[in-house]
């Protein structure tokens, strides 16, 4: 399988060099040249697999023989070997028409751990087998950080230096990152918001010079392992509704703020899966909601709000949707993302909003309203969700229509997020591994937004 750039620069590159290049060399992203397709026969023959064997098969489609299968089988087989519940992503049904697909059984109990628990194992494999220094850069908003720390701490010949916005995050989130004490881990507090911490590494990224000195490699969903990874939870959720015969209009509604979730179930709908209606559902960081609706992209003032992982203005992920919507021409696309970058505006004509609007249906959550849906599900159903999901749940209410049935995709566990569940005066008990994160010392450097301080501080590292 190959894979090019959406800015159409980078052309026919193996699974490996694309995993190792994160952001294309021509500062795009990086997407399958080819989308696999899964016939409804196969889907048939999928239906009884376990996660672990349908992980196998999906990512078969896009990495081919270029990792053999026993390794990675392996691969697989030990990244969800790390979850706590045996099916991995289970599915929770709240009633006929609504189910809750749990990503949150991981190690840091957010959906990042699907894709990151792999991306940290095939990173110690593609080190071996060719050699390479993995030096590993990412920004996050609270919980990819966690996850790519934990996928990676102690990894010999592996070194890690995430950003997050200082004070911005979630105190169990920052927790989680800061109590690492493995010297291959390095937590950079950024005074800024996500969007500041996302802007620099993909500046640090572009300069090809730097990227290439530093041997610096991605786990944010700029990397292509990390959408592949999620496209297989689409599946499986289905394959579980198929059981029941619950798929003739199926919905999938995802929170979202880098776009990357929901890249994953459009794309798994590019390569066959039968999916109705792809529901988007913001914050009231709604720069997505408001381009669905009025085909204008462009950033809005940052809200600080209780879903503090999905405050983002710039979703890195849109420029892999709009390679699709302008028929895969990587030149229409070099040319809006430059628009982007010299006026912060994005308009698309009349003819592909309306592509949009059958690809998507948006939604997007005013604050009170998530914590009403905390708090309305938790008496109806004696089921707590946290707030990110809790924007996909209100979102399904709002969309689902009579004869359809909608997967609300539940992204964290609420225990990350007990600041915004106690506002509902909701007492929930932490897992013993979170509650054990409050006794430990933390890790982490305060630093000013600008690029050269974080250089700085990369160049010590490395
Ligand atoms: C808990 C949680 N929910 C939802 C999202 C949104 O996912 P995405 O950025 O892939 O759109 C994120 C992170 O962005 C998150 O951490
Ligand atoms: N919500 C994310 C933001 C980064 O998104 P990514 O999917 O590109 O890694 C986070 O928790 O950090």
């Amino acid at each position: 399988m190959d894979y090019v750039s959406t800015r159409g620069k980078v052309k026919e590159i193996g699974f490996m060099d694309a995993v190792l290049m994160g952001l294309a060399d021509d500062g795009g992203l990086i997407i399958p040249k080819h989308i696999p397709q899964v016939t409804t026969e196969t889907l048939g023959k999928w239906q009884q697999l376990s996660y672990s064997e349908l992980a196998l098969e999906v990512f078969s489609l896009f990495i081919q023989d270029e990792i053999p299968r026993n390794d990675l089988k392996e691969l697989v087989d030990n990244s969800y070997s790390t979850f706590r519940d045996p099916a991995v992503t289970p599915l929770h049904k709240l009633n006929d028409e609504l189910y809750v697909l749990e990503l949150f059984h991981g190690p840091t109990f957010a959906f990042k751990d699907v894709a990151l628990q792999f991306l940290g194992n095939l990173y110690g494999y593609i080190s071996r087998k060719t050699d390479s220094i993995i030096h590993i850069l990412g920004a996050t908003s609270g919980d990819t950080g966690a996850s790519a720390i934990e996928g990676v701490r102690g990894k010999e010949g592996i070194r890690i230096c995430i950003l997050h916005p200082h004070q911005k995050v979630s105190k169990v989130q920052e927790l989680q990152m800061t109590t690492v004490d493995d010297a291959n881990v390095l937590n950079l507090a950024v005074e800024g918001t996500f969007d500041d911490c996302q802007r620099i590494i993909k500046e640090l990224f572009a300069d090809v010079d730097f990227k290439h000195r530093y041997h610096l490699r991605a786990i944010n969903s700029i990397n292509i392992a990390r959408i592949l990874a999620q496209t297989v939870y689409y599946f499986y959720a289905y394959l579980q509704l198929s059981k029941e015969n619950k798929t003739d209009k199926l919905n999938f509604s995802v929170p979202t703020g880098n776009f990357g979730d929901i890249f994953a179930g459009y794309l798994a709908r590019k390569m066959g899966l039968p999916i109705h209606k792809l529901i988007l559902a913001t914050n009231e960081n709604n720069i997505l909601e408001r381009f669905v609706r009025e085909g204008v992209y462009e950033p809005g003032a940052f809200r600080g709000t209780y879903s503090p992982s999905m405050d983002i203005q710039v979703a890195s992920n849109f420029e892999r949707y709009l390679f699709y919507l302008y028929g895969e021409d990587g030149q229409a696309v070099s040319t809006i993302m430059q628009q982007f970058k010299d006026t912060g505006r994005v308009v698309i004509p009349a003819d592909k909003l309306q592509l949009v609007q059958a690809d998507f249906v948006g939604y997007s959550v005013e604050n009170e309203e998530s914590l009403d849906t905390i708090r309305t599900y938790y008496d109806k159903y004696n089921y707590l969700l946290d707030p990110h999901t809790a924007c996909g749940v209100a979102a399904a209410d709002k969309i689902t229509a009579d004869n359809e049935v909608t997967v609300a995709l539940s992204t964290a566990h609420p225990a990350k997020f007990d600041e915004s569940i106690q506002l509902r005066s909701i007492e929930q008990v932490f897992p013993q591994q979170i509650q054990a994160l409050f006794n430990k010392p933390q890790f982490q450097t305060v630093v000013g937004g600008t690029n050269n301080e974080i250089q700085d501080q990369l160049e010590k590292f490395f």
